[in-house]
């Protein structure tokens, strides 16, 4: 085990920051506690602080337990804003909505949750990615965690679709080979201008995926993810160890 993470780790872009848990129960759990350390950290230090989230299994579970840590200090997280990097434009009650984990749950008032607009009450896909884009005028990200899918995409930005070099903000997929087919979601230029991106990917569907970012092999969305000042690969065993 010792030499194959060697061998792998070795290869690391001296960039990319990873880290190893032993499945993705203790992945959740460790990634909640260090986002929380890290909000408290941002807000101590100025007044707001703008965290990006992901869906995907490992960003519901993340999204949960934050949902309950923030309910359990109802008066602290004063400051915080919440975005997602990519939303599905479904109805806003659709449990396919990656900020679901949020809805009906939030009882901490002081936080300000900023959704894409779902598909009942957008008019059309352009509305929602014009609404969102307006919303993130000059907010300077602090933390953006991604998902990974088995394919490499992060956010929706698929491999061989994604226009990696699209400098707006953010943009309309209606092809998405993930259903739901419509999504606005992040472009890369606005994933890679935050301070900290964290990628989190549990499971052994994810490990080609994991070893393509370690390679720095380009064919995958994943591997352009670099953030401003410190960017990580957060795994569990399985999808770190490809067989
Ligand atoms: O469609 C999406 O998929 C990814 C990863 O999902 P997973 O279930 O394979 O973990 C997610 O990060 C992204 O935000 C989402 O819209």
């Amino acid at each position: 085990m010792s030499d194959d993470f060697d061998a792998i780790v070795g290869d690391i872009d001296d960039e990319l920051d990873l880290t190893l848990y032993a499945d993705a129960a203790e992945l959740a759990e460790e990634v909640t506690v260090q986002i929380l350390a890290a909000i408290e950290k941002g807000l101590k230090l100025k007044s707001q602080f703008h965290l990006v989230l992901t869906g995907g299994t490992l960003g519901v579970q993340i999204s949960e337990a934050l949902v309950n840590e923030f309910n359990a200090d109802s008066d602290g997280f004063a400051g915080l804003h919440i975005w997602w990097s990519d939303e599905r434009f479904v109805p806003a009650d659709s449990v396919e909505r990656n900020a679901f984990p949020f809805h009906k749950t939030v009882t901490n008032t002081k936080i300000v949750i900023h959704e894409a607009l779902a598909s009942d009450v957008a008019k059309s896909i352009d509305e929602a990615v014009s609404d969102y884009d307006l919303a993130l005028e000059n907010v300077d990200i602090d933390l953006n965690v991604l998902g990974l899918g088995p394919d490499g995409h992060v956010a929706s930005l698929f491999p061989g679709i994604a226009d990696i070099d699209d400098h707006r903000k953010v943009f309309a997929i209606t092809d998405s080979p993930k259903p739901p087919a419509v999504r606005v979601s992040f472009t890369m230029s606005l994933i890679n201008s935050a301070a900290e991106v964290w990628i989190v990917a549990a499971g052994e569907s994810k490990a080609d995926a994991v070893t393509k970012i370690i390679e720095g092999d380009l064919s995958i969305p994943a591997s352009y993810v670099r953030g401003n000042s410190h960017t990580r690969l957060i795994v569990d065993t399985e999808a770190f160890f490809s067989e």
